[in-house]
């Protein structure tokens, strides 16, 4: 413990400035938030960027991390100290995560949640599903590849990671390879720069299963396209399996090589549709049930996840952080929860799903406040007047809907996610630094919420 606040000092965060950063962070959360979720945490070490808490228990670690980071990051930097992570867990906890299979080579791990166990089926995503789990047989199948493609959070990541999993639990000799395609990108530029595409072409054609996510991630990248046509071909010849997914069909994905295109259609083509009701009320059942076994004093009156599965309707990813806002309400009154009491804590998600707010909504309203014609939005200039106010809207559509980066990126003319990332985390850093950004931040939230 010693040795780990000397480090912390090293590194200019002690006790104080985490008291200092609390007390900043509990203005944002409210009272409730912090007395809950906030007051107990304790301050470990800041090094090398990851900041380290400790939490009463792994449930509220879990919570702080997925809720908080972001209010977390910023007040730990206002308090001058950056840093760009939070871990957080009941003392005690080891963080490290179980080394992957050695023939499952993954870039990002694997989440054990991701399985066709816990994956519920309705209309929206049978085929799907279906296909997804004649691929995980590992018998050779006549679609290659096959392209998974729907809107956000409908399953696709999650449907390719239990083919993964499903494969290196029955077949582990099968190697498999999963990644996205903005990892392959970079592993295909750092072999680049490091001279060792010999590596990187054999890596990547020898596996038996590639799984490439957001494949959408390449258009317009017009090496990492070259290459990844070749390895494509280079598998689907060889008769290795190849399982892509992305938030279009490849008809639709712009700014494709033409070849790529026909590539990508000559397989099978599957569209997961949005969830409907019946779905989204099976996913709830499904994930309250998980959750129940393994804390017996959780319990929801009727009525509860009907009133969730027909408020709810924007993704399944939406669906789901309520229910683990339920499960960490539960987990502090330790009583049933009855439907006021579900309206009460997840009031702000039933809002934002009943607005329906959307980026056009943000944009209009952003140019009215900045005083700029709706063309700025999209355009690509960058002075300071138009860069700034576009930042600001592509930061509050990420914070209010429930887009994704890429989706966003689309709407304000084309741009890549990586400048709607950059942008959201500017307009946070300037939220910290900058008193006026703040309020024109604070501003147009209450308009948009209002
Ligand atoms: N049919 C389903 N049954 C159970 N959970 C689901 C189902 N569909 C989606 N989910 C859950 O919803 C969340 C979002 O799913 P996932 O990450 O697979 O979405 P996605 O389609 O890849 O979206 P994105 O492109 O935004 O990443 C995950 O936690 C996943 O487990």
């Amino acid at each position: 413990m010693m040795n780990m606040v000397a480090g912390a000092e090293r590194n200019g965060m002690t006790n104080a400035g985490w008291t200092q950063a609390k007390t900043g962070i509990g203005r944002d959360v409210g009272a409730h938030n912090y007395k809950a979720w906030i007051e107990p945490l304790s301050f470990v070490s800041l090094e090398e960027g990851t900041l380290r808490l400790t939490s009463p228990t792994d449930f509220i670690g879990k919570w702080v991390v997925q809720n908080f980071s972001d209010v977390i990051l910023q007040h730990v930097a206002a308090a001058g100290v950056p840093a760009s992570r939070v871990v957080c867990a009941a003392a005690g906890t080891p963080t490290a995560t179980a080394p992957a299979r050695p023939t499952m080579r993954t870039e990002n791990s694997l989440d054990r949640r991701f399985t066709f166990d816990s994956f519920v089926v309705g209309k929206s995503n049978e085929l799907a599903h279906a296909a997804a789990r004649r691929v995980a047989t590992g018998d050779s199948v006549s679609f290659n590849p096959l392209f998974l493609h729907g809107g956000v959070g409908l399953g696709k990541t999650h449907l390719m990671q239990a083919i993964a999993w499903e494969l290196a639990d029955t077949q582990p000799d099968i190697r498999v390879m999963f990644l996205s395609a903005e990892q392959f990108m970079y592993r295909f530029v750092q072999a680049l720069r490091d001279k060792s595409t010999m590596d990187f072409k054999h890596l990547f054609r020898t596996v038996d299963v590639l799984l490439v996510d957001d494949v959408q991630f390449i258009a317009g990248k017009e090496s990492t396209q070259e290459e990844f046509f070749h390895t494509f071909n280079a598998l689907v010849d060889q008769g290795k399996q190849v399982v892509i997914s992305a938030d279009r069909s490849p008809a639709q994905i712009g700014d494709l090589e033409e070849r790529i295109t026909s590539r990508l259609q000559s397989g099978l083509v599957v569209d997961l549709h949005p969830a409907d009701y019946e779905l989204r009320l099976g996913v709830l059942q499904h994930r309250v049930e998980t959750f129940a076994a393994r804390h017996p004093d959780f319990r929801v009156a009727d009525g509860v996840l009907e009133f969730l599965a027909a408020r709810i309707s924007t993704s399944i990813r939406v669906l789901e952080g309520a229910v683990t806002r339920l499960f960490a309400y539960g987990d502090l009154i330790k009583r049933e929860i009855t439907v006021e009491q579900a309206q009460d804590v997840l009031g702000d998600l039933l809002r934002a799903s009943e607005k329906k707010l959307t980026i056009d909504e943000i944009m209009k309203k952003t140019c009215e406040h900045y005083n700029l014609r709706m063309s700025d939005m999209t355009s690509s200039r960058r002075s300071r007047a138009v860069a700034r106010p576009r930042q600001m809207a592509m930061y509050l559509s990420k914070k209010l809907t429930p887009r994704s980066y890429p989706e966003i990126g689309r709407k304000f003319g084309g741009k890549d996610h990586t400048t709607v990332l950059y942008a959201v985390r500017k307009i946070e850093e300037l939220i910290a630094a900058d008193v006026q950004i703040a309020e024109d931040a604070e501003l147009l939230q209450r308009k948009l919420e209002g």
